[in-house]
């Protein structure tokens, strides 16, 4: 496919977009859906790719999913209600489907076969297969359980305790799914807080968990009960429109429905600390999932340090943060975030070296990576390596560049936010 060629030179950014459904909460909610009894209904559903396939793989395996527009029905059957797949599940590019899936398989009495494309076949999956092997999942998988095409045959589970290695949500999800199925009461322990929409969607489906700062206990055999989902939009892809307001001239953007839970909003804390001009107005924090508008405007920028227990709150956050940093003054260091090379793509190395091409200061180290700033940005070839992520931050980055930008690969940001290039032309038309 040829380049697309990316809008620069984007004298401002002027108008208001609605941010499209959570991703993590709206996979969530097809799952809980699935596994409920009775009916579940999801408005404001992420039409991205990866929620897509796992409304595809809960339909293989017996549940009846109605989707018109981004409104989901789920005819939920209880967890038993289940059926064993006549075909490989296919999770496509996402992550989240396949470790949260191998969380509530584990305990489903028959046999599954999942794969996913090129990315997913690299991505490592022990980390989910290990713990549910402890708890008496049988899981086979290329490379020692290690990659895709894995194989699943569940059963009666024990209940684990379980230190997690790595802050990762999707592994603590897939022990939580696990964990709602065991004989007994099962004990996570997080390293560092990460996203808590598993536990919060738990609770929303009537079911009930216990927390203590990084420790979460569920107990198994819940019965969980269908019910109404309203998916707030995703501080992530929010993400890129409030660094487009901060660095491209002369901008005005509001942005309407940012969820706003506090396992999230690193970014906003990142913001803060930079300088950055922008204003969340009232919302309920109360709320299931709260979320809120916000207003962002050109800003100074400057630069920082984000380490340590911040880096799961911003985890997908990272690639559009190092553009960010690109035009903040002085040095940002971004350190602990060695879970970046086992996404979509290695991101420290895509963000390093795509932004480098474009004419960034910018230096990969072990866990992370140091910008110097501020630098004009030129223009030229770059590429997502089909990862989302890397195609929208590259888009907003050829918004501050002087010479021509190509984009090779752009279709990779349908997995999570369809109408990016869209939002992006109203926000330019506007002016
Ligand atoms: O639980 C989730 O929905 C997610 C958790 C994060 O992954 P990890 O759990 O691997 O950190 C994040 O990067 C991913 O986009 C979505
Ligand atoms: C890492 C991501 O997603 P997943 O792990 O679900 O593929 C992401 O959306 O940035």
């Amino acid at each position: 496919m040829r380049p697309m060629l990316l809008k620069t030179n984007i004298p401002s950014l002027k108008g208001t977009i609605a941010i499209p459904g959570d991703k993590s909460i709206s996979h969530r909610s097809i799952m809980f859906g699935a596994i409920a009894k009775g009916e579940t209904t999801v408005t404001n559903f992420l039409l991205g790719e990866d929620c897509l396939s796992t409304i595809s793989c809960f339909r293989k395996l017996g549940v009846s999913i109605e989707q018109l527009e981004d409104k989901v029905i789920i005819y939920g059957n209880g967890i038993d209600g289940l059926k064993e797949p006549s075909d490989i599940l296919d999770v496509g590019n996402s992550g989240t489907t396949i470790r949260l899936l191998l969380g509530i398989l584990a305990g489903r009495p028959f046999h599954s076969v999942l794969i996913g494309d090129e990315s997913i076949g690299k991505r490592p999956m022990t980390r989910v297969t290990k713990p549910l092997q402890t708890m008496r999942a049988v899981i086979h998988g290329r490379k020692n359980g290690e990659f895709t095409p894995i194989s699943i045959t569940g059963g009666d589970l024990s209940p684990l305790e379980y230190v997690l290695p790595v802050a990762s949500a999707q592994v603590k999800s897939a022990i939580l799914f696990a964990g709602l199925q065991a004989n007994g009461t099962t004990t996570i322990i997080e390293p560092a807080k990460t996203r808590d929409h598993t536990e919060r969607m738990i609770q929303k489906f009537g079911g009930s968990f216990e927390v203590d700062g990084c420790t979460v206990k569920i107990k198994g055999g819940q019965v969980l009960t269908g019910t109404e989902i309203h998916v707030p939009g995703d501080i992530s892809s929010a993400a890129f429109f409030l660094a487009a307001g901060a660095i491209v001239p002369n901008s005005e953007i509001t942005l309407k429905n940012v969820g706003l839970n506090p396992t999230r909003t690193g970014i906003i804390d990142v913001l803060k600390e930079m300088g950055a001009d922008f204003t969340i107005l009232p919302y309920d924090k109360d709320a299931f999932e709260p979320s809120g508008d916000i207003i962002i405007k050109t800003s100074n920028l400057k630069g920082i340090t984000i380490e340590g227990e911040l880096i799961p709150r911003l985890i997908d956050e990272i690639p559009i943060i190092a553009l960010l940093a690109t035009q903040a003054e002085g040095e940002t260091i971004i350190k602990d975030a060695e879970e970046l090379k086992v996404k979509e793509t290695n991101r420290i190395d895509t963000v390093v070296g795509e932004l480098s091409k474009l004419g960034a200061n910018i230096k990969a180290t072990d866990d992370g990576m140091i910008i110097q700033g501020k630098s004009e940005l030129i223009g030229g070839t770059v590429s997502s390596y089909g990862d989302h992520r890397i195609g929208m931050m590259l888009s907003i980055a050829a918004a501050i560049c002087k010479d021509k930008v190509f984009l090779e690969n752009e279709e990779s940001i349908y997995i999570s936010y369809p109408d990016f290039f869209k939002h992006l032309q109203s926000l330019i038309k506007a002016d």
